[in-house]
């Protein structure tokens, strides 16, 4: 029986850094740490799991700019692109030991190696899924995931109508093979897609063929060694964390709607 851990930061080590790059500089704006003793592996640990979601997020629009023809980019630009306030990116860069030049701004192709050092991506993770249902299905159709450094190399189900038909071009395989399947293929990733009765049973599987990181899609609590890093992905959630931002926001206008309505009494009290 495994034992039940809490979850970690999802930072993965990174390999050591070059020495500092020109765009490394120092700026009032954006303080240099690369010459501040810290082990880039040590810093890529301490970096908040928020942080490390946004910097995937800098890597897609990096990479997107990269191949529009981009060198550099000023972070107000790459801040708008990405979604956030450029404080908060100029401190997850900070994580990176990376910073801008002052009226010049980012090179993009080394801050796309900074990130993509400090994610781990370097080097491909070959990803398991199991369970081909919709989801599954949907998973392994989708053709973006190799060019992100993680090839789906192998399909497991249960069905025995699904076993040996292929799906997205690669075979489905019996859950039965799973630990043999992951440890001859070198997967790194297993995709759990089944229903949650089935994901403890399927988990325990990834994890016997050496399966060192799980992006759980059941909604379940699943018990892992310590040294297996499992991500929950719950849309739900993410539904329900939009529909409290509306709501607040709905809140907030109502409230100015109330002060509006006392500004037209004549009272001309304007409250922020
Ligand atoms: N996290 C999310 O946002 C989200 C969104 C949609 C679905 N889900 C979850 O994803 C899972 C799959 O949803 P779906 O709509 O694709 O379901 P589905 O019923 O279409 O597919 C499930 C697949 O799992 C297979 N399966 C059943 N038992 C198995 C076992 N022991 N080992 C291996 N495979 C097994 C089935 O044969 C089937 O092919 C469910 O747990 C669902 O709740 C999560």
């Amino acid at each position: 029986m495994v034992a039940q851990r809490g979850r970690r930061n999802g930072a993965k080590r990174t390999r050591s850094e070059a020495a500092p790059d020109a765009d490394n500089a120092p700026t009032a704006e954006m303080p240099a740490v690369t010459e501040n003793g810290t082990d880039p592996e040590i810093r890529a640990r301490s970096i908040p799991e928020a942080a490390v979601a946004r910097l995937a997020v800098y890597l897609r629009v990096l990479s997107a700019m990269a191949d529009q023809g981009a060198t550099t980019v000023s972070s107000e630009e790459l801040s708008t692109a990405a979604g956030v306030n450029s404080a908060k990116l100029r401190k997850d860069l900070s994580y990176l030991g990376s910073y801008g030049t002052r009226g010049v701004g980012y090179d993009v192709a080394v801050l796309v190696g900074h990130i993509e050092r400090t994610l781990g991506l370097t080097r491909q993770h070959r990803v398991a899924v199991v369970g081909i249902g919709n989801l599954g299905h949907a998973l392994a159709n989708y053709g973006g995931f190799p060019g992100r450094g993680f090839p789906v190399e192998a399909l497991f189900d249960i069905d025995p109508d699904l076993i040996g038909v292929p799906v997205g071009g690669l075979p489905v395989s019996h859950i039965d093979d799973i630990p043999v399947v992951c440890a001859e293929r070198g997967i790194s990733i297993g995709v759990i897609a089944t229903p949650p009765p089935a994901a403890q049973s399927v988990c325990d599987r990834l994890v016997a063929g050496g399966v060192q990181c799980i992006l759980n899609f059941a909604p379940v609590v699943l018990q892992v060694p310590e040294h297996v890093e499992v991500r929950k992905v719950d849309l739900a959630v993410e539904l329900q964390i939009l529909s409290f931002h509306v709501a607040r926001r709905a809140d907030g206008e109502a409230n100015g709607r109330v002060i509006d309505e006392g500004s037209v009494a004549g009272n001309g009290v304007v409250v922020p």
